[in-house]
């Protein structure tokens, strides 16, 4: 199945281009740029040589329609929203990994991301692709909004708990921390070594694009109305998010009810990994894989839960999830093209 990608010297594209080249059913037809059209990808990334040599191509949607049967948008907030809904009425289903295309109410987009919104069609048709709790509607979908990936390990790791009424839904707080390759490959003094190595940082605190998306989803499954504290924080090193999520604990639940209780809930969910009392996953156990593991601790002290949630930024974070989500779209099995072992050390 012939596919293309929008943004595809970024590096969410270019995780896409490395998953992809060894997917067994998508063929990746296109690589789109709006820079550095005209080059070899191989120019700009030569760890691609022999792998993946093809040249960059400008975004024209007659030329898509007519040459791939669906198209990732790796592209920053604010440019897929230009082209997805004239691409949908020509046929070709897209997977967007940026924000254009999560946020059901358009007011509440332009709040947070200051930014035109979507057409309200494309927002209609989008659906939430956190693959773990959505997988029906996926199955359906011409428009997947792939979710940002703070959003991804903090709900996979909040969810069970508040949907099972383990904790109490006014009392969520989530610290969440990313490393750098979270930020894009473009050059910033937010992201420059010497401001960020041997240092670290809260950013966007109380006005992160992500709280809205959390708090929409958080509703979505649960059907609670929630207000979380999120706080982003950046950490000297290339891939990996961890989110450590505090929250009362509602009744007398222990340790051990949490791991039993989450076990169930993902019985299912192959990428979903459950650590042992005592044992707290981090960012290493799941670089470089689709992978999201969690550990917990109660503490019966002060009646708190900790959840440790962590993913790769670019696999589930980002091109892993965009993958399962085209798994489940056509009908292949989700973890197709996606049992890479974690890298270790
Ligand atoms: N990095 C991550 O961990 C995650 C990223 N995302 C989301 O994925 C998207 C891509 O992120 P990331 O790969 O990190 O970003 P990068 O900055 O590394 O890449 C962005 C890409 O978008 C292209 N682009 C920029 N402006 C335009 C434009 N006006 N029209 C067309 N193409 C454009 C760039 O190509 P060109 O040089 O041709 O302009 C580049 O290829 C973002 O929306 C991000 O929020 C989501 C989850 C995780
Ligand atoms: C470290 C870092 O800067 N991370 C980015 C997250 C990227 C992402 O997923 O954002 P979208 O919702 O726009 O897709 C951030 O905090 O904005």
């Amino acid at each position: 199945m012939k596919v293309g990608i929008v943004g595809a010297n970024g590096y969410s594209g270019l995780e896409l281009i490395r998953l992809l080249t060894n997917h067994p059913v998508a063929e990746i037809e296109m690589l789109i740029s709006h820079s550095t059209s005209g080059q070899s990808i191989k120019t700009i990334y030569p760890h691609l040589k022999d792998i993946c040599e093809m040249d960059l191509e400008d975004l024209t949607i007659d030329e898509v329609a007519g040459r791939v049967e669906l198209l990732f948008f790796a592209t920053p907030s604010g440019v897929s929203s230009h082209y997805i809904a004239s691409l949908i009425d020509k046929g070709i289903p897209c997977i967007d990994l940026s924000g254009d295309h999560r946020l059901l109410d358009p007011a509440t987009y332009q709040a947070w991301y200051h930014k035109e919104p979507a057409p309200i069609k494309a927002l209609n048709q989008a659906v939430y692709g956190l693959s773990e709790f959505f997988q029906t509607e996926i199955k359906d979908a011409q428009l997947i909004a792939n979710p940002g990936c703070y959003p991804t390990a903090t709900l996979l790791g909040i969810l069970p708990a508040l949907k099972k009424g383990f904790i109490n839904k006014d009392s969520i707080i989530i610290d969440a921390k990313s490393g750098l390759s979270g930020a894009g490959r473009g050059t910033s003094l937010m992201t420059h070594f010497a401001e960020t190595n041997d240092n670290l940082k809260a950013y966007n605190l109380g006005s992160h694009q992500h709280i809205p998306e959390i708090e929409q989803t958080l509703k979505k499954v649960t059907q609670l109305e929630t207000r979380v504290t999120f706080s982003t924080h950046l950490v000297p090193m290339t891939r990996g998010i961890m989110c450590t999520i505090y929250a009362k604990v509602m009744g007398s639940q222990t340790t051990e009810d949490f791991i039993k209780e989450y076990k169930t809930f993902y019985k299912n969910s192959p990428f979903v990994r459950i650590r042992e009392a005592g044992q707290w996953p981090t960012t290493k156990d799941v670089s470089g894989s689709n992978y999201c593991d969690i550990g917990f601790n109660v503490d019966e002290r002060t009646g708190q839960v900790t959840i440790v949630s962590v993913i790769d930024n670019l696999v589930k974070g980002a091109a892993g999830q965009a993958i399962q989500n085209f798994n489940l779209m056509n009908g292949l099995d989700q973890q197709m093209g996606l049992k890479q072992v974690p890298m270790y050390p």
